[in-house]
């Protein structure tokens, strides 16, 4: 297997106010793939990130990025990364061309207006090229970031909450923004919020909680080994309590008892729908519909970061 292009090896952090925000933590990240950080709010996740990117000072341990020591080879290291920031900071008064253009010079690169161009056609933002940057959206501005972070074309890209506080519209155009990024080869590190982000784009999936990191995942596998199925019965009558042939801890009435719920594991070979159905018809339990549901990564990262408390 090809070396990981960063390599995270027993980090932690101790801020100065004597909080331990990040637990010997061990992670490796993959070239070319998208990987999603996701975990509740002071998790650890910007700090895992600032310390990947050299902004925040180990207190114990060791990252590389394409085989550069962040610490004691910190330029090469740096060059190896785009960083757009949880924060939308920005030069109010410069025109978005200058601002891009200038993020590639501070990396010491030549001038190459045509990726630059590229870049802003990319993200939709050739036609701002010349506003100035106070007079863009929340979600343009974030773009400039981006545009920014790739325009010393680094190999890995880190995205702190990418689509913080952007419409659904905007958000899916994020969406295939990051993913065209992953097709050229771009390797990304992204924290979110919004599950749902993660279950759209990540390859793999890393859960923080309290420091530490409680899982890493692919995100299939994630969803096939944790994932849940419900069977939902609309009944045609309610019941008042469930018969005894139907007593089963997989089985459970809603509150109503107007519907009946069956819920069993996708990798559970013994769930067995043709019998459920025997016994309800059997009982003469009548329904008028029913519907399946596969339990999203939501309610897997729900489960995971409740069983961990
Ligand atoms: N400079 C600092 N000094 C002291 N404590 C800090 C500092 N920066 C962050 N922390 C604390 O470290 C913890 C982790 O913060 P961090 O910003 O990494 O979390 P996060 O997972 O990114 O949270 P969020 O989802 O809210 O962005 C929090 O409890 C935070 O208060």
């Amino acid at each position: 297997m090809a070396s990981p292009i960063i390599s995270i090896r027993n980090v932690s952090k101790t801020y100065t106010s004597g909080f331990q925000a990040l637990d010997n933590i061990n992670l490796d990240i993959h070239r070319g793939e998208i990987f999603a950080l996701l975990g509740p709010n002071g998790a650890g996740k910007t700090t895992l990130i600032n310390s990947i990117c050299g902004l925040v000072n180990l207190t114990a341990g060791q990252v590389t990025i394409d085989g550069f020591d962040n610490v004691r080879q910190y330029r090469q290291a740096r060059r190896c990364i785009g960083l757009v920031p949880q924060e939308l900071t920005a030069e109010a008064f410069e025109k978005v061309w200058n601002t891009v253009s200038y993020s590639r010079g501070l990396f010491g690169k030549r001038p190459n207006p045509a990726l630059i161009e590229k870049i802003l056609k990319s993200l939709s933002l050739w036609d701002k090229r010349n506003n100035r940057m106070l007079t863009l959206s929340g979600g343009m501005k974030r773009r400039v970031l981006i545009a920014k972070a790739l325009s010393h074309e680094p190999p890995v890209l880190f995205l702190d909450e990418p689509t913080a506080g952007v419409d659904v519209e905007l958000r899916k155009g994020m969406w295939d923004v990051i993913r065209g990024l992953k097709q050229e080869g771009v390797t990304i590190i992204l924290t979110t919020h919004y599950i749902e982000e993660a279950e759209e784009m990540a390859d793999r999936v890393g859960v923080i909680r309290q420091g530490r990191l409680i899982l890493v995942e692919d995100k299939h596998t994630l969803m096939r080994s944790f994932g849940k199925k419900q069977l939902t019965l609309e009944l045609k009558q309610a019941l008042t309590r469930l018969p005894d042939t139907l007593q089963d801890p997989h089985i459970a009435l809603s509150a109503d008892g107007r519907q009946l719920v069956y819920t069993y594991d996708t990798k559970d070979d013994t769930a067995d729908i043709a019998a459920l159905i025997d016994r309800l018809y059997r009982a003469g339990v009548v329904y008028t519909d029913l519907h399946t549901r596969q339990s999203s990564l939501e309610d897997i990262f729900v489960d995971l970061i409740k069983e961990t408390t």
